[in-house]
């Protein structure tokens, strides 16, 4: 069984609403997802899972957050390797350059980016559903 790594960070719940419906829609297709706030995912266990779904909201200018997201996509973006990789976040104030931005930098690390997904501020019943779906394209 597929076990996925789905590690987040979250202001204000958005971002971990849009993680805790990843992880029903990784389970729900067979595998086994395991959530962490990125500050509490230990980066020598990376090579543990088979996939990943990295979640971070929209924060400074358009921008992934600097304190603790930011260090932790810079220092594993180089690992994957051709393991599967979502990428998934809230937004309020523009239009989702953040993940543009987010994914064209996955690009270059050579990351295997199956899908990504953005939903404006809290996730509403689709907001969820997709965030469902986007979980099941890891298994
Ligand atoms: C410091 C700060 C910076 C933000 N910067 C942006 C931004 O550049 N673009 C945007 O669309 N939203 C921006 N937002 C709005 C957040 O992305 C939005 O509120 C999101 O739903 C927060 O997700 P969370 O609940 O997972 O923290 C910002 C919010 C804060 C607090």
């Amino acid at each position: 069984m597929a076990k996925i790594a789905v590690i987040y960070w979250s202001g204000t719940g958005n971002t971990e609403t849009m993680a805790n419906a990843v992880v029903e829609g990784i389970n729900e297709a067979g595998g086994t997802a395991e959530l962490f706030q990125v500050s509490d995912f230990d980066k020598a266990t990376l090579g543990d899972y088979e996939a990943f779904a990295l979640g971070c909201p929209a924060m400074g200018s358009e921008e992934l957050e600097y304190d603790e997201f930011q260090p932790f996509w810079d220092d594993t973006k180089e690992l994957y390797g051709d393991r599967k990789v979502v990428l998934f976040g809230s937004y309020e104030w523009a239009d989702g350059e953040w993940m543009e931005t987010w994914r064209a930098d996955a690009d270059a690390a050579g990351v295997n980016v199956v899908d990504t997904l953005i939903v404006y501020d809290a996730p509403d019943a689709e907001g969820e559903a997709s965030a469902q779906v986007l979980g099941a394209k890891l298994v």
